[in-house]
């Protein structure tokens, strides 16, 4: 991200906002002075609470003395500008108050009020109507009565004293990762636009907020990067557009209501901003100009038209957003806020013009919406009754799209300046002090902005790191715990004790290696060939068994059973060792398999894997301890084969008994009758043998 430049050597720069001079200092530039009526000292003064409700107060009004409303106004007096006074101990933003919530793992956020200002319109004419008093507090009106705000600014200051009291706080807020919100509202022709977006001749509080943002960014950047993104809407009929569309800024420029063909976009909620517009662009801005342009190219495309009030009234609510993000290098904590900042079109009375008029009931209904949005937070906030009409918890963001939109603001997790316009004017009152009720009521309303803030990747903060590092601490404790376990079962002292010495590593390994071949190798050598052919032997044994005619030789008979029962011997022999041998090679791949878990415990607990060699041996290892294993398998597969074959030869067993004993009983009936059928009797043994063979 380019660094931002400082906004004096910008402002320099920028050819299309020429400055009056002296214009460039709150001191330099001022109206012509304000003539404010002084009240008699003995009237009595009505102070307004929460929705605009009327309580006596019988404190005595002020009445400025002439020096204190030349220093107020910044006179021009006898040809010497008098500076207005500076109010250093004024803190616009004392009502919110940090509060740290790092003992609940939440993140810090800042509760208070919404932070209200009034900008009375310079007057042509003398003032008597109205009185600000000393402190910049109170305007009073001797029928109306009082009106506390945290500003209310004399006429004639500049908007960059306006900025400074009412906008700036709210940018150190951003930069640190709370929504911000400021909003202009007040009667058509009251100074909206003019305070907002300011003159050729003077900056507005946008542009202000501008240049403090990069002018911050910039103070920033050598441990932060930041990413300033901007979008620009305009709600105009209860419909939202995007002034940022290119396409809007040619189908539109200068043309108004039916003409419209813009593309309406809507409002959804948003986990990470509470609401979003869909659609709407968002462009990234580098510098301070770049906005500026941004700006002024949506500012092209918004409505506006003539009302009885003003030339070149605003049609519609205008919204800039302007996203910033700030991530810390060191840390990776990413900060994110969003400053919106809104010049609201003017409430009004019904004009003569009809496509006006149309304008202004979608105009007074959505300020309308706001009103009671903002009447119902005041009297939640107050934890007071709702009159009948309000007489429902429920907060209507959604009775217009200006409210929807203002809804995350609103609702509190955002620090908000609202800034409300007013005229002076005795043929005004009506608007004023409706203006001025709507503006006490916001005033109620509470905040509780919470920071945006992200963890960074390879760090965390505060509760999170102190969590992080019990964690360790206890998992290292346990590590700790079952080497001495370890240990104390002697398992270090065993062939595969682990050493932090690399070669001592390899030979171990090489050493198990070697020993697990010579293992395999034997392991082979009892199921190879012999133990093949044995079974072969054993085979033929039981086959000639099979055909054996019990009528030929008796001898022969009888040694061909002497042979089957020395085979079945030797198998049943040689099936014990096997299985011993099985149960042997198991365990030492348990014992494999616990050296090597216990290598990696050692190696954790002692960092050694990050210089461990390139693996090879771990890998034979596994290798060979995989090939052990489908041994294995084989010789269970040959075990059970070796199963059937015991059966079968228990079932030839079995068959011998009987053949012996017909062989006996044959003898006792030769001695008796000659001749007999034993054959009828052996076939289907033999059947039985062949089926027994072939399954196994
Ligand atoms: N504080 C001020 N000092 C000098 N001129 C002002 C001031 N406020 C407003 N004006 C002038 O009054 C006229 C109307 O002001 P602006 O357009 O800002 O009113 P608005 O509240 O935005 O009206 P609308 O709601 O109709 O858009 C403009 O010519 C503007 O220059």
């Amino acid at each position: 991200m380019p660094p931002a430049q400082t906004p004096s050597r910008l402002r320099s720069q920028t050819p299309t906002r020429p400055r009056m001079a002296g214009a460039s200092s709150s001191q330099g530039l001022h109206h012509p002075p304000s003539t404010l009526r002084s009240r008699p000292a003995s009237s009595l003064s009505i102070s307004h609470s929460a929705g605009g409700v009327k309580t006596p107060n019988l404190r005595r009004p002020m009445t400025p003395s002439t020096s204190n409303l030349r220093a107020r106004a910044g006179a021009n007096i006898n040809g010497v500008t008098t500076p207005i006074r500076p109010r250093a101990s004024m803190n616009n933003m004392r009502s919110q108050t940090p509060v740290n919530n790092s003992s609940t793992n939440s993140p810090p956020c800042y509760t208070g009020t919404i932070q209200v200002s009034i900008r009375p319109k310079p007057l042509n004419g003398i003032n008597e109507t109205w009185e600000i008093d000393d402190s910049f507090n109170t305007i009073s009106n001797t029928d109306a009565g009082d009106f506390h705000f945290d500003n209310v600014f004399d006429p004639s200051i500049p908007n960059l004293e306006v900025y400074n009291r009412s906008v700036k706080p709210i940018i150190s807020r951003c930069l640190d990762g709370y929504n911000g919100t400021v909003f202009a509202y007040g009667m058509t022709g009251s100074g909206k636009t003019y305070s907002m977006q300011g003159t050729d001749y003077e900056q507005g509080l946008i542009e202000l907020a501008v240049w403090e943002i990069f002018d911050k960014v910039k103070q920033n950047s050598t441990t932060h990067d930041h990413e300033i993104l901007c979008s620009y809407l305009e709600i105009y009929n209860e419909r939202v557009f995007d002034l940022l569309d290119p396409e809007s800024s040619s189908s539109l420029r200068g043309t108004f209501g039916s003409m419209v063909t813009k593309e309406e976009l809507r409002i959804r909620d948003d986990s990470r901003y509470g609401v979003k517009v869909v659609g709407l662009r968002e462009q990234v801005v580098s510098t301070p100009l770049d906005l500026m342009k941004t700006i002024e190219k949506g500012d092209t495309i918004r409505r506006t038209g003539g009302t009885d009030f003003n030339t070149r009234s605003s049609r519609s609510h205008a919204v800039l957003l302007i996203r910033i993000n700030t991530i810390e290098r060191a840390t990776g904590v990413e900060k994110f806020a969003t400053l919106s900042l809104c010049d609201l079109a003017g409430s009004e009375k019904a004009t003569t013009q009809q496509e006006r008029r149309k304008e202004g009931s979608y105009i007074n209904k959505s300020l309308l919406a706001l009103g009671t949005v903002i009447s119902k937070l005041s009297y939640q906030s107050a934890g007071s009754q709702q009159p009948y009409s309000l007489n429902s918890s429920h907060i209507p963001y959604r009775d217009s799209k200006l409210t929807r939109l203002l809804q995350p603001s609103l609702s509190g997790n955002s620090v908000v300046s609202v800034l409300c316009t007013i005229h002076l004017s005795s043929t005004t009152i009506a608007e004023t002090v409706n203006t001025l009720r709507f503006a006490s009521r916001a005033k109620n309303v509470t905040l509780n902005a919470k920071q945006n803030e992200i963890s960074g990747l390879h760090t965390v903060t505060g509760s999170d790191k102190d969590r992080l590092i019990a964690q360790l601490v206890k998992e290292n404790e346990q590590a700790k715990r079952e080497l001495m376990e370890l240990k104390e079962n002697g398992m270090f002292d065993s062939p595969a004790r682990p050493s932090t010495d690399d070669s001592d590593r390899v030979a171990q390994l090489n050493a198990e290696n070697t020993i697990l071949m010579e293992q395999l190798e034997h392991m082979k050598r009892l199921t190879e060939s012999p133990r093949l052919e044995s079974l072969a032997d054993h085979n033929e044994a039981l086959q000639s068994l099979i055909t054996f005619d019990v009528r030929g030789n008796r001898n022969e008979f009888q040694d061909c059973i002497r042979s089957i029962d020395k085979t079945h011997k030797d198998q049943l022999a040689e099936i014990e060792e096997l299985k011993s041998y099985v149960a042997h090679l198991e365990g030492q791949l348990k014992s494999s398999r616990y050296n090597m878990s216990l290598r990696n415990v050692s190696a954790v607990a002692d960092d050694i894997m990050d210089t461990a060699s390139d693996g090879k041996d771990e890998v034979s290892l596994e290798n060979i301890i995989k090939d052990q294993e489908e041994e294995i398998l084989e010789l269970k597969v040959t075990i059970s084969s070796k199963d059937s074959i015991i059966k079968a030869l228990r079932s030839a067993g079995k068959v011998r008994e009987t053949l012996k004993n017909r062989e006996d009983s044959r003898e006792n009936d030769e001695n008796a009758t000659p001749g007999g059928e034993s054959k009828t009797v052996l076939k289907p043994l033999g059947s039985r043998l062949n089926g027994l063979f072939s399954r196994s």
